[in-house]
């Protein structure tokens, strides 16, 4: 059942009885993206470099730490979880952190996502479903068997296929993300588009952010969604809805396959004025904001005592120090990203 009351701003609903953490600029942090490895399988040319050094396992949280940290935010108010990475299906033995943040759903958690690339999907489907997962997001970025090895590096397009066909088969929406790429996905995004609506799937389009070191030139593939969104146009009837799921998507209808796309700008018109989220890496440091270098440690405070007294008041520390927003801008002239940080740390 929904125990939802609320809204602050344009943030999503509260929890009955919790006290929402409410941030310098009167945003409620309902929602909370969880990077549960750096490690990933794929080496998509946006988000990482070839040759990447991970941390060594010594550094990670482990996954009762996690938990314990998940909880002490679902205490806070948090109603959304989402564990993301890297690739989250990567982490060993995560079905535990899955299930044991599964039970919480219903008492204080509304909703426990994932974010994933597929590649390990269609081992893990059932259980998911089985723990309460009821919708996750997968991101694809072409249906070109080629071009996607070239976008990934080392994906393997069928193993995605299976993992999306195994995650509906187990009865889990599937929302997928692609990100526009200049001469690369744009001309295919009908397509994209048309496959997503054919199986039911909603399509969310994202504008490239400028982050990580990443040994390719990436500023030419930038597309405005603008332009990609009038590409669209001539094809196909957009109409504005009322749709809202926490995550920073602007939604609409596409009248012809009766789906629906959304469209995330992070570049061209930032979100930020109804952010409601924080991001927790696998080594316990706390991003309150996915475009700025500022963060907090909660592990010291995890691992200090027992008494979750001095966690909570860590985290309430923390998002006092929650930014207005990004600074990101596409340079033309440099090759250099605004955030150096990897997008893997804090996993989108
Ligand atoms: N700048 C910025 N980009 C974000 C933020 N949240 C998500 N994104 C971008 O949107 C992408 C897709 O996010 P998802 O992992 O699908 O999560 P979501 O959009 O919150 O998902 P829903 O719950 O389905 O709305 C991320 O990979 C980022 O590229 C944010 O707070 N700031
Ligand atoms: C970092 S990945 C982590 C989860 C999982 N490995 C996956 O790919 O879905 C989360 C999301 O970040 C997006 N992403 C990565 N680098 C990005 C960038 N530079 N700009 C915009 N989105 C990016 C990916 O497309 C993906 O949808
Ligand atoms: S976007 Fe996801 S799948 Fe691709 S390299 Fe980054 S973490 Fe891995
Ligand atoms: S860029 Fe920062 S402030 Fe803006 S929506 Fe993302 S996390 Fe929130």
């Amino acid at each position: 059942m929904n125990s939802r009351v609320g809204t602050i701003g344009n943030a999503s609903p509260l929890v009955a009885g919790a006290h929402p953490m409410v941030d310098p600029f009167g945003r409620a942090v309902t929602y909370l993206r969880v990077s549960v490895t750096d490690r990933c399988d794929f080496r998509c040319t946006y988000c990482m470099a070839e040759n990447m050094t991970f941390l060594p396992k010594k550094d990670l949280l482990t996954l009762e730490e996690l938990e314990r940290l998940c909880s002490a935010f679902i205490a806070k108010g948090v109603g959304k979880i989402r564990l993301t990475g890297g690739e989250p299906l990567v982490r060993k033995n995560i079905m535990y952190l899955v299930r044991r943040l599964g039970e919480k759903i219903g008492s204080g958690l509304d909703e426990l996502t994932l974010t994933t690339n597929g590649s390990q999907l269609s081992r893990h489907a059932e259980e998911l479903y089985d723990c309460g997962v009821r919708r996750i997001n997968v991101s694809l970025d072409t249906l070109d068997p080629d071009k996607f090895r070239k976008i990934t590096r080392w994906g393997d397009f069928d193993k995605v296929m299976e993992g999306i066909d195994a995650a509906q088969k187990a009865g889990i929406k599937i929302k997928l993300n692609a990100v526009a790429l200049r001469d690369f996905n744009d001309v295919e995004m009908p397509e994209i588009l048309r496959f997503a609506h054919g199986r039911g799937m909603d399509l969310t389009v994202i504008e490239t952010m400028p982050m990580g070191e990443i040994d390719e030139d990436r500023t030419d593939q930038y597309l405005p969604l603008s332009q990609l969104r009038a590409d669209l146009e001539r094809q196909f009837t957009l109409t504005e809805i009322d749709y809202h799921t926490g995550g920073p998507a602007r939604y609409v209808k596409v009248e012809e396959t009766g789906g629906r796309l959304g469209f995330i700008t992070p570049m061209t018109h930032n979100f930020c004025e109804s952010c409601n989220r924080v991001r927790l890496t696998c080594t316990g440091t706390l991003y309150m904001c996915l475009g700025q270098n500022d963060a907090a440690d909660l592990r010291a405070a995890l691992r200090a005592t027992v008494d979750d007294a001095l966690l909570h008041a860590a985290i309430d520390e923390a998002i006092t120090r929650k930014p207005k927003g990004h600074d990101f801008i596409i340079d033309r002239t440099h090759n250099r990203p605004a955030v150096a940080r990897h997008m893997s740390v804090t996993g989108g």
